[in-house]
């Protein structure tokens, strides 16, 4: 197993979501190397309730980076969960280059995804410029 699949399989043991039961669990590499890690937070109001890959992206700002080079998606459903609109354009913003997403299950089948791919058509800070 990789230390990606390792930490993202590791971290989705502490998913809070009694709401859903869909425990997931994500990992990414920053440029430096360090693995980044998240899980879902879920609320009892629904709407505040956060992604796992929110939970990575927020882990690696906090210690001092600002981009990732690879990234791991992990939960308990029959096919490898796809992160949903909102992390696709999150992952956009820091994800260098044209970088893979693994989205996997815990029973081990995976699907790997670039960015680009996942957010065709993504808004960017080109569009800022005005
Ligand atoms: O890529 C995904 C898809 C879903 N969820 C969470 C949100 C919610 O807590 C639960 C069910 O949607 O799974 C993630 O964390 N990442
Ligand atoms: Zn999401």
């Amino acid at each position: 197993m990789t230390d990606l699949r390792q930490a993202a399989i590791d971290v989705r043991e502490n998913a809070y979501a009694p709401y859903s039961g869909f425990k997931v669990g994500a990992a990414i590499r920053g440029e430096s190397g360090v693995v980044y890690r998240g899980c879902n937070v879920e609320n009892v109001a629904y709407p505040e309730g956060t992604c796992a890959e929110a939970g990575a992206i927020a882990a690696m700002i906090a210690a001092g980076e600002t981009s990732f080079t690879e990234a791991y998606v992990v939960a308990g459903s029959p096919l490898p969960v796809t992160p949903c609109g909102g992390c696709r354009q999150k992952l956009a913003e820091f994800g260098k280059g044209d970088v893979a997403v693994t989205m996997a299950t815990v029973a081990g089948a995976e699907q790997v995804m670039s960015i680009a791919d996942l957010l065709p058509g993504a808004f960017d800070p080109s569009f800022l410029g005005g």
